[in-house]
């Protein structure tokens, strides 16, 4: 008998998913399966329900919902062997789009049962993990934006850049340390992925693989309002790094550090985090998760 546990983010998406006993019931037979379906009520829920589940003696978590909701669950499961299935109800699904985790509810069950399982990386900022990417800068401001619109879709995205754009003050110098050198910028953003798509099919990495235990970079300095559309033209097309203040490099370890007395403003897996300090340190955890995928990934 295998015990499987959902934990449902009820507001991820459009906030209208249709999961519940007697679907799953169709896909996971009694004889074999012992399923419990959790709702998270509010930001945090879905860690407590997922290490709940781990003492309820789960042994497979899926996290139903978008980055944020796999963040939660997944973080409970580094390092251990209860392998993570997705359901994607997010709005921008990154995790999943790379994963190929189709987005039909009922392609994603069967995918569920067929259970294929891969292990993959796990990136890790200031002792937070990331699966999907993290950032500071332009990308952490639009997040902000984002999260404060409540319009959890692509428009609400490009809406939140435009805000972004208009509130664009001159960005702060930072040293960079990676792969053994370091230098001082001004970025407009820097952004550190674990996953070829950062939601709603659009990338600022798309060369990043899951499973190379690498950190794909991509740092842009100081650019003027023109670039900054050229670089909006090119990351629709997803080609960033074709402009020439973008630079992409691929690192184990990455260390950013402002001046004393300053902070940063970042963004995990699409969720806006303040970092109280003025260093940030992100490093890679090769193959540390293990995940449901499809069998052909
Ligand atoms: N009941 C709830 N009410 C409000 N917020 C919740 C609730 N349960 C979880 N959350 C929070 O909702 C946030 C957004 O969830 P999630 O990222 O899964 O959806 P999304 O933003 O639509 O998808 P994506 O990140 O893929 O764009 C998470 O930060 C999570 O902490």
């Amino acid at each position: 008998m295998k015990n499987v546990h959902f934990i449902v983010n009820p507001i991820a998406g459009k906030g209208d998913s249709t999961i519940n006993e007697v679907l799953l019931s169709q896909y996971f037979e009694a004889k074999h399966f012992d399923l419990c379906l959790k709702i998270s009520n509010y930001p945090g829920h879905a860690t407590e329900l997922t290490k709940a589940s781990l003492h309820e003696g789960a042994h497979i978590i899926v996290a139903c919902g978008g980055d944020g909701t796999i963040n939660e669950v997944a973080s409970c499961l580094v390092g251990t062997d209860i392998p993570l299935g997705i359901i994607p109800f997010g709005s921008g699904n990154g995790l999943a789009s790379n994963l190929d985790i189709p987005k039909n509810l009922c392609e994603a069950l069967v995918l569920l049962r067929n259970a294929h399982m891969t292990k993959i990386d796990v990136g890790r900022m200031n002792g937070r993990f990331f699966f999907s990417n993290t950032g500071v800068g332009f990308d952490a401001s639009v997040i902000k934006n984002y999260e404060s619109s409540n319009r959890r879709t692509l428009s609400g995205y490009l809406a939140a850049c435009i805000t972004s754009l208009k509130q664009l003050t001159k960005p702060q110098e930072i040293e960079i340390k990676a792969n053994g050198r370091k230098w001082k910028t001004n970025p407009f953003l820097v952004f550190v992925s674990n996953t070829n798509v950062m939601g709603y099919h659009l990338s600022l990495t798309p060369q990043a693989s899951l499973q190379d235990g690498l950190l794909d970079v991509l740092v842009v300095t100081k650019v003027n309002r023109v670039k900054m559309l050229v670089l909006g033209v090119l990351l629709l097309m997803n080609r960033p790094h074709l402009l020439k203040e973008a630079r992409h490099f691929q690192t184990t370890t990455l260390a950013l550090s402002s001046l004393p007395g300053t902070h940063f403003d970042s963004q995990i897996d699409g969720e806006f985090h303040v970092v109280e300090d003025n260093t940030i340190f992100i490093g890679i955890e090769k193959k540390a998760l293990t995940v449901i995928v499809p069998e052909q990934l």
